[in-house]
């Protein structure tokens, strides 16, 4: 039975501001560094550890997944996690030209298939104003339906038809051998793998909220099959 760990991310400035974030780069807030750490406790306390992690391509993700994966030694197991970028960048040469051995290392895999909801022309706007502006049930609608996109952003499915793809191709995979997964991601991005894996229709998807920095850990059978689901809240 392998584990695996999905960690929405600690706040970030804009969470803390209640902006709208989508694809910008917004850092964590000193709050969200603190929600990491107690994530990578929590982590820890449960005897969890982690043989492979995935983030998005966001600094708020990659923040989270560094610290819970540096701040409690026994998550790493005495092994190096070493950010793996893409070897088709042709403006970044040598990552991957070390001497290094292979069971040392923990990779780090960060991709744009588990970036945020693009948020369109919401992005940097004020939630609270944009609710008086256009309504709370329109706004609502925008940040939780399933197939509604807000104005020139993606819908929940959209992010779907790229996250779930990668789950399926490269987590899962991974998962299926015995390797135990930290994925550090989004709000959005992990509702829609949640919505996979729970099998929720896309009514009961609209109820599904993620708190920054709590861990949710699934048992995944040699199948790729979930047998519990846990929440670490407390
Ligand atoms: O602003 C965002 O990118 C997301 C997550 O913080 O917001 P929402 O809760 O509306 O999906």
């Amino acid at each position: 039975m392998s584990k695996l760990i999905m960690l929405r991310h600690g706040q970030s400035l804009w969470n803390a501001a209640n902006r709208f974030t989508g694809w910008v780069d917004v850092p964590l807030s000193e709050r969200g560094r603190a929600e990491a750490t107690i994530a990578s406790c929590k982590i820890r306390d449960a005897g969890l550890t982690v043989d492979v992690c995935f983030t998005s391509m966001l600094i708020r993700a990659m923040e989270t997944a560094i610290v819970v994966m540096t701040e409690c030694d026994e998550i790493r197991q005495g092994k190096i996690p070493i950010v793996q970028h893409a070897t088709d960048d042709p403006n970044w040469h040598g990552w991957n030209k070390y001497y290094s051995d292979p069971d040392k290392e923990i990779p780090i895999f960060p991709t744009p298939a588990l970036d945020e909801r693009y948020y369109g022309e919401l992005q940097g706007l004020n939630k609270a104003e944009t609710a008086e502006k256009y309504g709370k049930e329109q706004v609502h609608i925008w940040r939780r339906s399933f197939s509604e996109k807000p104005p020139g952003g993606e819908s929940l499915e959209d992010t779907m038809h790229r996250s779930v793809p990668f789950f399926r191709d490269r987590i899962l995979a991974h998962l299926k051998q015995g390797d135990d997964v930290l994925i550090a991601a989004h709000g959005n991005s992990l509702r829609s793998i949640i919505m996979y894996l729970d099998e929720l229709s896309p009514d009961e998807v609209v109820k599904l909220e993620l708190a920054t920095g709590v861990p949710i850990v699934y048992d995944i059978d040699a199948e790729g099959q979930v047998v519990t689901k846990q929440i670490l809240d407390s």
